[in-house]
């Protein structure tokens, strides 16, 4: 009984990390390929069984190359059950930082300007930070609004955000290809989505085209802040991780998280 739950909680677990990715098709494959080997056993057919078996090895060797972004979601969220997280915003007060930031949004928002802005939490993002250029400023309004100036060398891409520093601007980060996203949603909200689903960053985006300000967290994307939400998600956001630094109150933090009035989310 109890053997059982778990295998029902370790599928459901997979399930939702594996949601509206290309992983879910196939899962349903190998569901199907499931059934056909026990049609296969049950109605005594030697070489389908044969058949579906060579497939059957097949895919365990290909499987970890396949969900491998999956797999890696999976090792980093284990990873980071450690007993003390770093504090993020750490010596400097967080309200200033996010204030900042929010202020730049506003006045890229209004003035139609695109941008992508990385706010690294717990998963490093060395690797995302090696595709841009490296930076070492403290963040500020208008060195955001320099950086995402049109026609300036560095305003394609990312900024990543590293405690109270701009680390690296001009990065790429990886496009998400969730098939249910808005159909509006270009490269710029898919990269910001992207990255969320993989690590717990946070990512600010704003829209050249219509100068929406969404933040993306988890995988899903908080469409239509204005500055003032904005900056107060940001803050409570990153606040929980100061006040909740040992993993075993992550639920605590959650819980209040989701107290927290949201937007419309997609
Ligand atoms: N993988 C990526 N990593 C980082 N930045 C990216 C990536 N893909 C696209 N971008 C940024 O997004 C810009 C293109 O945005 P695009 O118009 O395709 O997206 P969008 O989501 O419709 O955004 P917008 O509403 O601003 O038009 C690029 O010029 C680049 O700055």
């Amino acid at each position: 009984m109890l053997d059982g739950l778990l295998i029902l909680l370790i599928a459901y677990k997979i399930f939702t990390l594996v949601r509206g990715t290309q992983a879910v098709r196939l899962i349903k494959g190998l569901v199907v390929l499931a059934g056909l080997t026990v049609v296969a056993q049950v109605l005594k057919l030697p070489l389908l069984s044969w058949t579906l078996e060579k497939i059957w090895t097949m895919a365990f060797v290909a499987l970890p190359v396949i969900f491998w972004p999956e797999l890696r979601l999976l090792l980093d969220k284990l990873g980071r059950g450690r007993p003390f997280s770093r504090l993020v915003a750490g010596n400097f007060p967080l309200k200033a930082l996010v204030g900042e930031i929010a202020a730049a949004v506003e006045t890229m928002s209004r003035d139609r300007v695109g941008a992508l802005i990385v706010i690294e939490r717990e998963t490093g993002l060395k690797e995302y930070v090696q595709t841009g250029t490296p930076l070492d400023a403290l963040v500020s309004r208008l060195l955001l609004l320099q950086l995402f100036a049109k026609n300036t060398p560095l305003h394609d891409g990312a900024v990543i955000i590293k405690g109270n520093r701009v680390v690296a601007a001009g990065c790429y980060l990886p496009l998400s290809l969730d098939e249910r996203l808005a159909r509006e949603l270009g490269t710029r909200h898919r990269a910001g989505i992207g990255l969320s689903k993989l690590t717990d960053a946070l990512v600010v985006i704003v829209s050249e085209e219509t100068g929406t300000v969404s933040l993306a967290e988890n995988g899903t994307l908080t469409r239509y802040l204005d500055a003032t939400t904005l900056a107060e998600l940001l803050e409570t956001r990153l606040a929980v991780e100061q006040r909740f630094p040992w993993r075993v109150w992550e639920w605590e933090a959650q819980k209040k998280r989701k107290k927290n009035e949201e937007p419309t989310s997609v």
